[in-house]
C-alpha cells in the first residue's frame, strides 16, 4: 500500500466536510476520487498530501513524503522566472539533471518548448497548468496527488496529460485524481472513491462503479 486512511473526517470550524472515511491505494492504481459540488474531494485530497490535517482518523504513507507530488488550483509558479528558470529551481531541490536540455526535454512533453524562454507570468492559465504538470511529473513521483488537472487544458495537453498519468501507473506509481470530467475519466481509473452524504458511498473498482449523475451542492 501506498497510502492508507483510516476513519478520516474533517470539520472546518463546528462545520462537518465528511466523516469516517477509509480507504487504501496499492501500487500502480489510479485512483478517481469523485463526489458532489462541495462534498469534500479537495480537502480529502489536500488531507491525502499532507497539506491539511485531519480533524480525526489516521493517514499513513508508506513512502517518504518527498516523493509524492501534488497538482492544486494554485499553480506555484515564479511569474519573474521563464519556464525554464522555473523548472530548473525545482529540479535543483530535488537533486535532478538541471541542464537546459533536460528542461527543454521536460516542456517539450507538455508541448511548452517555444514558450520556454518567456516569463511564466504571461502565460494563459492552461500554459500555466501545464507548467505545473510538468514540475510535478518531472520528479517521478511514487504518489501524485491531481486536483482538476485537466481544468483549462485543450485537447493537446488533454492527451499529454492523460499520457502522464498513464505512464505513472505503468511505472508503478499511484495517483489520486479529482477530474472534472469523471463520466470521460472512468475507462483511466482502476479504482473509484466517491463521497456522498459526508461519508463513503463507493470504494471499489472503477469498472464497477455508477456515477449518480448527481452536481447538488452537499450540504451547506
Ligand atoms: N479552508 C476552508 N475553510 C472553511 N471551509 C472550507 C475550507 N475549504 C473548503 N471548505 C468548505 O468545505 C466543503 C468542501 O470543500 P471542497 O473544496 O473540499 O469540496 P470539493 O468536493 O472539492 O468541491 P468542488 O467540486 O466544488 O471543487 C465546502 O463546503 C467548502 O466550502
Amino acid at each position: 500500500m501506498l497510502i492508507r486512511l483510516a476513519d478520516v473526517s474533517k470539520f472546518y470550524g463546528s462545520k462537518l466536510v465528511f466523516k469516517k472515511l477509509s480507504l487504501e491505494l496499492p501500487a500502480g492504481n489510479v485512483l478517481l476520487l469523485v463526489g458532489a459540488n462541495g462534498a469534500g474531494k479537495s480537502t480529502l485530497l489536500r488531507i491525502m498530501a499532507g497539506l491539511s490535517r485531519p480533524s480525526t482518523g489516521e493517514v499513513s504513507l508508506d513512502i517518504g513524503p518527498e516523493k509524492t507530488g501534488y497538482v492544486g488550483h494554485q499553480t506555484f509558479i515564479y511569474a519573474k522566472l521563464s519556464a525554464v528558470e522555473n523548472l530548473r529551481f525545482w529540479a535543483g531541490l530535488h537533486g535532478l539533471d538541471t541542464s537546459e536540455k533536460a528542461m527543454l526535454e521536460a516542456l517539450d512533453r507538455v508541448g511548452l518548448k517555444k514558450a520556454a524562454f518567456e516569463e511564466a507570468g504571461s502565460f494563459s492559465r492552461g500554459m500555466a497548468q501545464r507548467l505545473s504538470l510538468a514540475r510535478a511529473f518531472m520528479t517521478r513521483p511514487d504518489l501524485l496527488f491531481l486536483d482538476e488537472p485537466g481544468t483549462g487544458l485543450d485537447k493537446r495537453s488533454t492527451a499529454v496529460l492523460h499520457r502522464e498519468i498513464e505512464g505513472a501507473r505503468e511505472r508503478g506509481a499511484g495517483v489520486v485524481w479529482i477530474s472534472h470530467d469523471v463520466s470521460g475519466d472512468l475507462k483511466r481509473a482502476d479504482l473509484v472513491f466517491a463521497i456522498a452524504g459526508k461519508g463513503c458511498g463507493y470504494f471499489g473498482p472503477a469498472a464497477d462503479y455508477v456515477p449518480t449523475g448527481a452536481v447538488a451542492e452537499e450540504g451547506a
